[in-house]
């Protein structure tokens, strides 16, 4: 398929070769919903073909030095970053992003998921524990294949997310992209092989969640299982995982608190506010209810508005977008349909609510109060442009407020009062809380969801706890002391 001047594979590439599909299916660009073109489909011969070349390449690729792993990973990090411009309007074609985003962060960002585990697999060095009888030496080793499950709102920088500690580590992989964006996860997989990624060490195989994801996470050849959408599919995946005893990882979904006190600056919070907006909402750490310290309410609105109203709405491919497409017709329905009921709640309209003249696919940003803290709009992922606003008269308010949901991946908090920020940052309960700030991500913290927001933790080190075995070799202290007498294996 040519995107632009772009040639994209849509073939399945499975042990270092371009396979065709048992099926194929359309690939759609949600830019004008138009059919690009179609992509293999996979099934479960595909997947066993696939996993059966993974598990042959480990036997190499799991032996490898972490340094040797590191400069082919290295050389697979920049060949992303020299390939910018194809990638970032294929991913934007494809899901509907914006291009200079993707561009200007998304694909640097998958770089550094790449290059940054290498590194760190470098220093993963193991441990040593003195104990009084015996000595522990604890080392990573890679576990085998994993397979990895990605979503279409961000298929670069999620699926790198997993691909760097997992070949890092010494693992091979099963990636299986999301079916309604997988050309950019193909285009990754020929950027691979030009790195010099050794055949079967990386294979992707394309296709519908519920015939290729499901073979793949149902697999017995398959030692890891990591896997970023919805908590609907993460159910079935940890099924799949608990069949097999096999340890997940899973990413899932959110409903953020954007808590606003009267001491931040309203206009960093304000504009903060907007960016919640960006990939149309489409964003599982996004801040979607804004909880507002009554006193500063009024003015933080009409700042929003404002910063919002001066986001441009269309085509993700120019630069002076800033919101562009949902990613399906299903997506819009779904998205209008929250909108309209919680409209029938007696919710109303800040700005926003309907569909905007860019096209069939592009909803505007919304912003709906009142919201009762029980209703459907407070406490669904919307996974679309639509926030809701409150207000709250108490710290201890916010933070029941802000608490009162099933989910837990993250928060955003805007205060000038730094003991505020600690306070109310450990009340919150979520993976990530964001004081002052939006969307920075440091790959050697960790990164999990709490709740129905995830189950297991990634990010430095801890990326290497869920991609390998670690394992104790205990020693007993006194068998290799020098001049010991008698003992089994006693050196001379
Ligand atoms: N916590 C995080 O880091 C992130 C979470 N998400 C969440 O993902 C969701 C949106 O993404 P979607 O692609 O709609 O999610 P989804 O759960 O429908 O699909 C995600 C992936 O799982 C596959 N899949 C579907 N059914 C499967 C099955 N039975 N077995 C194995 N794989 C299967 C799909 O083909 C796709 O590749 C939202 O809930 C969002 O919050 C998205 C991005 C990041
Ligand atoms: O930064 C990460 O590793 C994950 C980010 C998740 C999203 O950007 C998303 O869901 O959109």
């Amino acid at each position: 398929m040519k995107i632009e001047t772009v040639y994209v594979p849509t073939d399945h590439y499975i042990d270092g070769k371009r396979v065709s599909g048992s099926a194929s299916f359309e690939v759609r660009t949600p830019i004008d919903n138009s059919v690009l073109g179609t992509c293999a489909g996979g099934n479960k011969d595909l997947i066993d073909r696939a996993v059966e070349a993974a598990r042959a390449a480990f036997h190499t690729w799991g032996k490898a030095s972490a340094v040797a792993r590191g400069v082919v990973l290295r050389r697979f990090a920049q060949r992303i970053r020299a390939n910018k411009a194809a990638l970032s309007i294929v991913e934007s074609t494809d899901n509907g992003g914006l291009r200079h985003a993707i561009a200007a962060h998304m694909i640097e960002r998958s770089a550094q998921n790449i290059e940054f585990f290498a590194a760190r697999a470098e220093h993963i060095g193991g441990e040593v524990v003195p104990g009084s009888t015996n000595t522990d030496i604890v080392t990573y080793e890679p576990a085998g294949v994993a397979a990895l499950i990605t979503p279409w709102n961000g298929p670069l920088m999620l699926s790198t997310w997993k691909l760097g500690p997992a070949l890092a580590a010494g693992n091979t992989v099963v990636l299986k992209p999301p079916e309604l964006a997988p050309l950019s996860c193909g285009l990754l997989a020929s950027l691979a092989e030009e790195a010099g990624v050794p055949p079967g060490v990386l294979n992707v195989v394309h296709g519908d969640g519920t015939v290729t994801g499901q073979a793949l996470a149902d697999h017995p050849g398959i030692s890891r299982i990591s896997f970023t959408g919805s908590p609907q599919t993460g159910r079935k995946v940890a099924t799949a995982a608990a069949a097999n005893l096999v340890p997940v990882s899973l990413e899932l979904g959110g409903k953020s608190p954007f808590v606003v006190f009267s001491s931040a600056d309203l206009d960093a919070a304000a504009a903060t506010a907007a960016r919640q907006y960006f990939n149309a909402g489409q964003v599982c750490l996004a801040g979607t209810r804004i909880l507002a310290e009554r006193s500063i309410a009024q003015s933080l609105l009409e700042k929003i508005r404002e910063k919002v109203g001066a986001m441009r709405i269309g085509d993700p491919r120019d630069e002076s977008t800033s919101i562009g497409p949902l990613i399906s017709a299903r997506q819009f329905e779904r998205v209008k349909g929250f909108v309209d009921r919680a409209r029938a709640q007696g919710a109303e309209v800040l700005f926003g609510g309907r569909q905007h003249s860019a096209g069939e696919l592009y909803f505007e940003p919304t912003l709906l109060a009142p919201v009762s803290q029980k209703s459907e709009i407070v406490q669904n992922e919307v996974f679309g442009p639509v926030l809701t606003w409150q207000t709250f008269d108490e710290e201890a308010e916010a933070i029941t407020l802000a608490n009162d949901t099933t989910f837990g991946l993250a928060a955003v908090i805007f205060t000038g009062d730094p003991a505020q920020a600690e306070r109310v940052g450990k009340a919150i309960v979520a993976g990530t809380v964001w004081v002052n700030s939006f969307f920075v991500r440091n790959l050697a913290a960790p990164f999990s969801g709490f709740r129905l927001s995830g189950v297991g933790v990634e990010g430095g080190n801890r990326s290497f706890d869920f991609y390998c075995n670690v394992k104790n070799l205990s020693i007993d202290n006194a068998s290799f002391q020098r001049g010991a007498s008698s003992g089994p294996g006693r050196p001379h």
